[in-house]
């Protein structure tokens, strides 16, 4: 369960059969034709799959350089990737004859996906989430609450993500026989990261074919949002073996790298432990990690993905900041640009996107993992902007 250094299970000895069951059953359970025919059939006829990859025309002509085309994780059902996950962890809840799911979320995206698919495989379903985030993204909260689950606030440290986390794994410790935790993203102790990402792989599968219909040429640049990881490591996963194209992280630079207000875990970050494996962290001198922000509550997380610890090191990803600022300059001029309204997560991508374009002629390609849509963020936009 290792990525070089990084990754593993730095876990209590009683969570550590539990981790090993999980990763029996997912061993055993992605074997099955049963279960890739069920999975395969809900990614088709429940999510949408396989989700476009669209050329924007007039932002690319805007900006005068490169082509920019966007895989639109934004119109899967649940509106992000989230779901491709999700799906996977309850059918594999089922298999397993668990009693409760558990998870945290952030932007809510996790959140609604989960209960979206512990409705659907009928197993309860218990989500964690900050009081901070449960203002701000109120139309998820509504949408978690009508499809059944029981939301848990968290009022504690900064009551955001990492707080999340924290309360939904003492839950978890309970009864981690009957319970199974469904984590958010490829962070976590083995199997976790492993099994996200191989849940994720589809849309780098999808992509790398889709890009090639359309322009002729694998793209010369791909690039996608970064809070856990795991809308990038589904799409750069397709890539890493293709030594031509280019692969940027896209981290939150919050209120500005040189202010403690944001979570650019790869640029700041240094090695350390946290949720029970390694990676960068963001981590005072004791090793706590430090509070982070982002204007996106789906990217506010002081870890990250140990495989994007891994690749950082080997030099095949790059990873940069987009700040608050040009995360909304880039959600507005999207929307305004091609009628599509962005996640403020996804927006982060686009961002650097925008940045990069104009340098790179005309027949360069720029392919985006537009993780989510933007309609849990309007509320708080039209506040932030003064449009409402
Ligand atoms: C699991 C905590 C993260 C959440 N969302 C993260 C997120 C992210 C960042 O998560 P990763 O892909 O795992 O880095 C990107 N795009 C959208 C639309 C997101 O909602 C959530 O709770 O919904």
């Amino acid at each position: 369960g290792y990525f070089g250094e990084f990754g593993g299970a730095e876990i209590p000895p009683e969570l550590q059969q539990a981790m090993d069951d999980i990763s029996q059953a997912y061993h055993d359970i992605c074997q099955r034709e049963d279960f890739r025919q069920e999975l395969q059939r809900l990614l088709t006829h429940f999510v949408g799959r396989p989700s476009p990859v669209y050329h924007c025309e007039r932002l690319s002509e805007q900006l005068g350089g490169a082509q920019i085309y966007l895989k639109r994780e934004d119109l899967n059902h649940t509106g992000a990737h989230k779901i491709n996950h999700c799906l996977g962890e309850a059918l594999l809840a089922r298999f397993m004859g668990k009693k409760k799911v558990i998870a945290e979320t952030g932007a809510g995206q996790h959140g609604v996906a989960l209960a979206t698919s512990c409705a659907l495989v009928g197993i309860p379903c218990e989500i964690h989430m900050g009081q901070v985030d449960i203002e701000k993204e109120h139309p998820n909260v509504m949408r978690m609450k009508i499809l059944g689950c029981t939301l848990v606030p968290v009022t504690r440290g900064t009551a955001t993500l990492k707080d999340a986390v924290d309360s939904a794994f003492e839950e978890y410790l309970k009864n981690p026989t009957d319970y199974i935790y469904a984590i958010g993203s490829v962070v976590g102790p083995h199997p976790f990261p492993m099994m996200v990402r191989d849940f994720q792989k589809v849309i780098g599968q999808e992509a790398r074919g889709q890009i090639q219909a359309l322009t002729g040429e694998l793209p010369d640049v791909i690039m996608a949002c970064v809070g856990g990881g795991s809308n990038a490591m589904g799409l750069f996963d397709a890539f890493l073996n293709d030594d031509s194209v280019r692969i940027m992280g896209v981290e939150p630079g919050g209120k500005g790298l040189d202010t403690p207000d944001h979570a650019a875990t790869m640029t700041l970050g240094t090695p350390g432990v946290i949720h029970g494996f390694r990676c960068h962290v963001l981590q005072d001198a004791a090793g706590e990690p430090l509070p982070v922000h982002s204007i996106a509550s789906g990217l506010d997380y002081p870890g990250v993905g140990p495989q994007h610890s891994y690749l950082k090191e080997m030099g095949r990803v790059e990873y940069t900041s987009i700040t608050d600022e040009e995360c909304l300059d880039a959600f507005m001029t999207l929307s305004r640009t091609e009628g599509i309204i962005p996640a403020l997560e996804s927006a982060h991508a686009v961002a650097q996107a925008i940045k990069l374009a104009p340098t790179l002629d005309q027949d360069k390609v720029i392919l985006v993992n537009l993780s989510g849509r933007g309609d849990k963020d309007l509320d708080f936009v039209c506040r932030k902007l003064g449009l409402s």
